[in-house]
């Protein structure tokens, strides 16, 4: 295949870690299938060893027959890989901390302890018939010359891929570049690599990571996930798109429509800011960005909002202009008068902030109307008296939209 990189989903393994996130077995099912739909090569579909509850899940999802690899977390634990094998899945993420404060915290166990449990379990995985990853907890906190000695004993013993995680979100695109390609240029077999969302961070260390030679990348619908979450899915696909003109093989404008799924089973609100998907994020209102990009919507515009099935939108409010106010006013066949421009931006302006909103058409239109009328009454003697405020916002003419 000819893609660039290739993207793990784990908003139902991961994703659900988040707190109070529990999906019911039905929207497990439904949003794999959206998933899948999205064109997401690679599930992690849940983690076997929770119980009967989470094995018959996986069941059901492997029934499905998805035409993607479903791959589920294990701890490096025999019984983990027993669990997994009841589930019926192909793939596994055998996990194992690879730092030394989470290796003494954790498990009690040393480097040298480490790498003997990951021989034993990748070989005990691969003769099961499994495809094998190893994720490497906390990999951001742990000694390089251990992770590297990491890769080569999990590749000896069977792995197709090592997954680095930056468990607790404290790398920055730098170390995180730096990091990967140290260890990309010992390795034999493909990375992977597992963001978290701490410093806001997510996104941009997962495409740091690609560029350093990292094949795959962990990412999750909305970033959902432990504590601040993980890299979001459409942040990645969109930036991967956008910035490196990559294939990822997702179909970007499914990811609204999903978005609002995961939201859904997961009830959490989705920020009217998130990037990609968030409901304000093709939304402007500002007079001079309006003025301009009703000239060339490429003024104000970084990601084309069809680009992810999205539409542009113009609203009215206190930062608006007299360029989007006549236009808007256009719309509802009204030419906004030269003399009374100021005067409607001062009125705009002061009704916006008082109600702390946008303005709607229909109430821009009634304070059009209204101020129309107050002129003819003899009411407006020009420019600036209107409601005693002061502008100097000049009137242009409504561009087109391109
Ligand atoms: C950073 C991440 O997101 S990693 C993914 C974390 N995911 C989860 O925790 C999934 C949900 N977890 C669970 O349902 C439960 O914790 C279970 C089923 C995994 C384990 O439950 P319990 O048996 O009650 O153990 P508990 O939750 O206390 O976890 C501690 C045990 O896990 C072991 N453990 C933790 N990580 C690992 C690992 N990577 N490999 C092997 N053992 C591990 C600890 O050594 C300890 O083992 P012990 O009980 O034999 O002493
Ligand atoms: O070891 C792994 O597979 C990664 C687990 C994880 O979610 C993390 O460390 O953040």
């Amino acid at each position: 295949m000819s893609r660039d990189v290739f993207l793990n989903d784990t908003t139902l393994r991961d994703g659900e870690q988040a707190p109070g996130v529990a999906f019911t077995t039905a929207e497990k099912l439904e949003l794999a299938e959206s998933l899948v739909a999205a064109g997401v090569p690679e599930i992690e579909i849940g983690t076997p060893i929770m119980g009967a509850d989470e094995i018959d899940t996986i069941r059901a999802a492997v029934a499905r027959r998805l035409p993607v690899r479903l791959m589920a977390w294990c701890r490096m634990k025999a019984r983990d890989l027993d669990a997994a094998i009841e589930s019926g899945v192909g793939a596994v993420n055998l996990s194992l901390p690879a730092s030394d404060i989470q290796l003494a915290a954790k498990l009690g166990l040393d480097q040298a302890g480490a790498l003997q449990v990951i021989e034993d379990m990748v070989r005990r995985a691969a003769a099961a018939g499994f495809f094998v990853a190893v994720g490497c907890e906390d990999a951001s906190r742990a000694d390089g010359d251990h992770l590297a000695r990491v890769i080569e004993t999990a590749a000896r013993a069977g792995a197709s891929r090592v997954r680095l995680a930056d468990t607790v979100g404290i790398l920055d695109p730098f170390s995180t570049f730096e990091l990967v390609a140290q260890l990309m240029a010992k390795s034999e077999i493909d990375l992977e690599f597992h963001a978290h969302n701490d410093l806001g961070l997510a996104a941009a260390n997962t495409l740091a990571a690609i560029r350093a030679g990292a094949r795959h990348a962990s990412v999750t619908v909305l970033g959902l996930g432990e504590r601040a979450g993980n890299a979001a899915l459409e942040e990645v696909a969109a930036a991967m798109a956008v910035i490196d003109g990559a294939d990822t093989g997702i179909e970007l404008t499914a990811l609204p429509d999903l978005a609002a799924q995961v939201a859904c089973a997961a009830r959490r609100q989705t920020a009217t800011i998130k990037p990609v998907v968030g409901a304000d994020v093709f939304t402007h209102e500002s007079g001079t960005h309006v003025a301009g990009l009703l000239n060339d919507s490429r003024a104000y515009q970084g990601l084309d909002p069809a680009l992810v099935g999205r539409c542009r939108r113009i609203v009215i409010g206190k930062h608006s202009g007299a360029t989007a106010i006549a236009r808007v006013l256009s719309e509802s066949g009204r030419d906004l008068d030269p003399d009374l421009a100021a005067a409607m931006v001062a009125r705009v302006r002061r009704k916006a902030a008082e109600t702390k909103s946008t303005i709607t058409a229909a109430q821009l239109v009634e304070i059009y109307d209204g101020m129309c009328s107050e002129a003819r009454l003899g009411d407006v003697a020009g420019p600036g008296q209107l409601g005693d405020e002061h502008s100097d916002t000049t009137v242009a003419r409504p561009g087109r939209m391109r």
